[in-house]
């Protein structure tokens, strides 16, 4: 990878420390990059920067990138709390150096060679396996507690779970694949690779300006995502406790299979009364003709037949914090595509992610709702599963987890 000078700062990547943060955000794939890319700036676009260091970790509130690489490990039965330390000690400097656009090591073997950094970020998480393993059970947070099981789950334990997880995200798909092979390197002989997953958003400069990015369904999706400018973001969004944890976050993971040849045949109007909202444009269904995108929602709204406008099987309504006693969580999810299953059908969907101080009053009482009542469900199938404990981010010359290990 080139050494290629910046002087774009987080800041300045993602278009501001308030507001510009707040669109990125809430803006889905695009978000507030677009201050700092002409859409066909790809020189701008590979010399974007995230800070490796800072109080969370990236990869959680900046935009989704192009490409992500989701993999999970596990620890050798030999490895020690020591060397769990000594892996993270290597993961950090790594993706410290990755981030800021610098060969990962001596004998880099230059598959990003040419590119900056594309906005790279990487964000570890803890499992709630880990913790025996390294003589910390009793450090396990309660909200690593595991998820329920939801009607209709159809989870794979192979692609489940982990020990540890590497999340890998840039707008250049040979920059995320590199760092996620160093990544693997270095974690020979202390943790084996449990499963891997890639995904994809839309590429910045890709729409003539800067749009919430859609999913393979065709849907708008990442609207009414909180925002860091909202009231109650952090206390949504980041834990407070324990101390080690203190600035982290909890992510969900589901690997969301979307049946997309009974989708794609179903007519516009099924297809935008199931979600709730218009396709073409994301407008909520409450609003009438002259909504857009951002008209709130209003789920009370009737016709003058006294029809709800949103029906109450709507993904929204069902999804909304409202119905569900203000639980809520900040959605960071990308696209899949897998090949073909052995009937010919699309082996694609959503890599779903969900951050949130606590998946209890966060993922859990909504995905109980949805599994149970959602039109969406009927469409969907949730095949993988995990949750992960995204601890704080490191300060310069520290490692991500260093005081749950040195604490
Ligand atoms: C348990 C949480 C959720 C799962 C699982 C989930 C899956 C899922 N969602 C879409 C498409 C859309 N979701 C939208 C909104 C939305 N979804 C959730 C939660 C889950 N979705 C929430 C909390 C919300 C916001 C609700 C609100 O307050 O209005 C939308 C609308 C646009 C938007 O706001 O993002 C779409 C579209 C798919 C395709 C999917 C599984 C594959
Ligand atoms: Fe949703």
């Amino acid at each position: 990878m080139s050494a290629r000078p910046t002087g774009l700062s987080r800041r300045a990547v993602i278009g501001g420390a308030g507001a510009g943060l707040a669109v990125g955000a809430a803006g889905g794939a695009w978000g507030g990059r677009a201050s700092a890319h002409a859409p066909t700036d790809r020189g701008t676009l590979g010399a974007a920067r995230v800070p490796f260091h800072g109080p969370h970790q990236g990869g959680i509130v900046e935009p989704a990138q192009a490409r992500a690489e989701w993999a999970a490990f596990d620890l050798l039965a030999s490895t020690r709390r020591d060397g769990l330390a000594a892996l993270l000690r290597g993961w950090s400097a790594a993706a410290a150096r990755m981030t800021a656009g610098e060969p990962a090591a001596e004998g880099e073997n230059q598959v990003a060679l040419d590119a900056g950094p594309s906005s790279l970020t990487v964000t570890f998480g803890f499992g709630a396996s880990l913790f025996d393993k390294v003589g910390l059970a009793d450090r396990r947070p309660e909200a690593l507690a595991a998820l329920p099981a939801f009607p209709g789950d159809a989870l794979d334990p192979a692609r489940s779970d982990g020990d540890l997880w590497v999340q890998v995200g840039a707008d250049d798909a040979l920059v995320a694949v590199h760092a996620l092979r160093v990544l693997a390197r270095l974690a020979t002989g202390l943790a084996a690779p449990r499963w891997l997953m890639s995904g994809f958003a839309r590429t910045p400069g890709a729409t003539p300006h800067p749009m919430t990015g859609r999913n393979l369904m065709g849907q708008v999706d990442g609207t009414n995502n909180p925002r860091p400018q909202d009231p109650g973001f952090a206390a949504t969004v980041f834990a407070t406790g324990p101390d080690w944890m203190d600035g982290g976050s909890y992510a969900v993971l589901r690997r969301i299979r979307m049946l997309l040849e009974g989708w794609d045949t179903l007519p516009l109007d099924k297809q935008e009364r199931i979600i709730g909202r218009r396709k073409s444009d994301g407008a909520p269904l409450s609003g009438g003709p002259d909504a857009v995108e951002r008209t709130p929602v209003d789920l009370a709204a009737t016709d003058p037949d006294g029809v709800l406008r949103i029906a109450p099987d709507a993904h929204v309504r069902l999804a909304a914090a409202d119905s569900n006693g203000g639980a809520a969580m900040l959605r960071r999810g990308f696209s899949f595509h897998d090949g073909l299953l052995a009937d010919g059908s699309p082996d694609a969907g959503l890599l779903f992610a969900a951050y949130q101080a606590d998946p209890a009053r966060g993922f859990v009482p909504v995905q109980q709702r949805l599994s149970r009542g959602d039109g969406l469900s009927r469409y969907l199938r949730h095949e993988a599963s995990a949750l992960f404990a995204v601890p704080p981010g490191a300060p310069a010359g520290g490692y991500v987890g260093q005081q749950l290990l040195e604490g």
